[in-house]
């Protein structure tokens, strides 16, 4: 089966996660993510990571750490394959386009949505570090 290569930013500010809504009428509508997307063959992960986030957002960001583990899931269309990074947004989120809803929230709060089947793994590892991550 085809793997798919994801970046999904980690965004903490104060302990709390930025989680990301996918829109409705998008593939896996409804679930819950990290903000991202696909790599593209010309570029790095932490190339990829940024540019996401200036399309998705309007909003400049510094790419910082990659998170311990890899999420994977195998999907009807292909398998995932999620790499998370730590990062901080420059500037304010100007725009969305690719979410219904985005919410800061504890790791408590985190952990009580519904997330994208690869994001599972990772994200009950992550709730386990308190969000307490230093830029
Ligand atoms: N962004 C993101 N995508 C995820 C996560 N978990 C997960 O399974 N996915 C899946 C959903 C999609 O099948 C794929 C990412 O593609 P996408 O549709 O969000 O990104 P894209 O902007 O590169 O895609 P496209 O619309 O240009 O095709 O990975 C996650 O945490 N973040």
């Amino acid at each position: 089966m085809s793997k798919i290569q994801v970046v999904g930013a980690i965004i903490i500010k104060d302990r709390k996660l930025l989680a990301a809504q996918r829109a409705s009428n998008r593939v896996l509508g409804g679930y819950w993510e990290f903000p991202g997307g696909k790599i593209e063959p010309s570029e790095t992960p932490k190339e990829a990571m940024a540019r996401e986030l200036q399309e998705e957002f309007g909003a400049k960001a510094t790419v910082f750490d990659k998170f311990s583990i890899d999420g994977i899931a195998e999907l009807k269309f292909g398998e995932v394959v999620l790499h998370c990074y730590y990062v901080r947004l420059d500037s304010d989120i100007t725009k969305t386009i690719a979410h219904d809803e985005l919410r800061w929230v504890s790791p408590r709060e985190a952990l009580e949505l519904s997330w994208a089947p690869s994001d599972v793994s990772v994200i009950k590892a992550l709730a386990k570090t308190g969000f307490n991550y230093e830029y």
